[in-house]
């Protein structure tokens, strides 16, 4: 009989593409995969248009204590799913959005399975991994952390990542891109939300990188500002083109073509830096709360990366433009880079999933 799987998460890219990328591999290996998020955020768009069936619930952040009742509601249209489609096995990819079907699934004795994104375990893997079958990471020093008695539950896998970045070529793109050999490519991007102060920096010194004939930008503004930075760039009469968007959906192309990427240090971002063996100046989001900062250590400890803090957002640019000339230092980098790849992350979860006897 055909396996189900119920696939939970939701919030941000992060989140959501590597869910994709296992929900993918379950399809093509004849599973049946049903994915359930928030009704209101990014998977409810970015799911279904990748072909897969979506469930939305109306779950909204714990602190926010004004919306318990929701919550209560959003547990309770997840037991009902849970209950219904009976699946034999449900991944949690991390964040709040998780925790409704998790919850249900625990309650109802389903096989669980996490992902953790990130170097430091989120609030709703801290909270399941004990009853979980297993929780993958996408990074050693994870599981270093992790106390000797509970790391059985962990595997390090990688993160998984959309499959045609495994047979990227930097040449290739480029050509695709029509740069030019001389040309250097520097992509900014604040990640699936932008970053208000990387913009910031850049409106700054974007005359001067336009002037220079030898570095060609892309960046990514994020949604929420792009609106904003277009104003400010017509003020400076500077045009907006298809360098400067609120959303690459070609990123990974992109960053392949990319000679030195400065960014947030969102876990996927981290991990795409590292298959793609790219220089990077890392600007980790500043709340405790998601971690940023502890994803940039993994790549500026192995001298991979450099990290500048948000306030020093101008100083990163100044420094990325210096650094996108220096050769040397470029590949050194990248090479330190390579060295931190984990390659298949997709695959390797799936094979260990407990769906493959009958
Ligand atoms: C503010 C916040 O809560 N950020 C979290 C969120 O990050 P967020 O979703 O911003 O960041 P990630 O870097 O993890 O993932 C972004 C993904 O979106 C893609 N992309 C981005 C921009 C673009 O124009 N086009 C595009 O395709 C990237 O290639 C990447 O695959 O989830 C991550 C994974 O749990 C966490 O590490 C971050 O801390």
């Amino acid at each position: 009989m055909m396996k189900k799987i119920i696939i939970t998460t939701g919030g941000t890219g992060g989140h959501i593409y590597p869910a994709l990328a296992v929900g993918k591999k379950l399809l093509n290996r004849g599973m049946e995969v049903l994915f359930v998020g928030s009704s209101t955020r990014m998977e409810k768009d970015l799911v279904p248009e990748e072909g897969f069936k979506f469930l939305g619930i109306d779950v909204y952040p714990f602190q926010n204590l004004k919306k318990i009742p929701s919550n209560i509601k959003a547990f309770l249209q997840a037991f009902k799913i849970v209950k219904k489609e009976q699946p034999d096995i449900i991944i949690g990819f991390g964040n709040y959005i998780s925790i409704p079907v998790l919850l249900a699934g625990a309650i109802l004795g389903k096989k669980i399975y996490l992902q953790e994104q990130n170097a430091d375990l989120g609030m709703a893997n801290k909270l399941f991994y004990k009853i979980a079958k297993k929780c993958f990471l996408a990074f050693d020093t994870t599981y270093e952390e992790i106390s000797v008695k509970d790391q059985h539950k962990f595997l390090v896998t990688g993160n998984p990542l959309r499959e045609d970045i495994y047979t990227m070529d930097k040449d290739a793109e480029r050509e695709r891109l029509k740069i030019g050999k001389d040309e250097k490519v520097l992509l900014v991007t604040g990640g699936s939300l932008g970053a208000k102060s990387l913009n910031e920096a850049v409106i700054k010194s974007l005359k001067d990188i336009y002037k220079d004939k030898s570095i060609r930008i892309y960046w990514a503004t994020g949604d929420k500002n792009f609106g904003e930075i277009n104003e400010k760039l017509e003020d400076q009469q500077i045009k907006v083109s298809d360098i400067i968007k609120p959303y690459f959906n070609n990123m990974i192309n992109v960053m392949a073509a990319a000679d030195l990427v400065v960014c947030r240090a969102g876990a996927l971002t981290v991990s795409e830096i590292m298959q793609l063996e790219k220089p990077s100046i890392l600007i980790p989001y500043n709340s405790i709360k998601v971690g940023q900062y502890q994803n940039a250590k993994i790549l500026s400890e192995n001298e991979a990366a450099l990290i500048y803090s948000d306030s020093k957002a101008d100083e990163a640019i100044e420094k990325a433009l210096e650094l996108i000339k220096n050769d040397d230092e470029l590949n050194k980098m990248s090479r330190k880079a390579k060295n931190l790849k984990k390659s298949n992350a997709a695959e390797k979860i799936v094979e260990c999933l407990d769906i493959w006897r009958s």
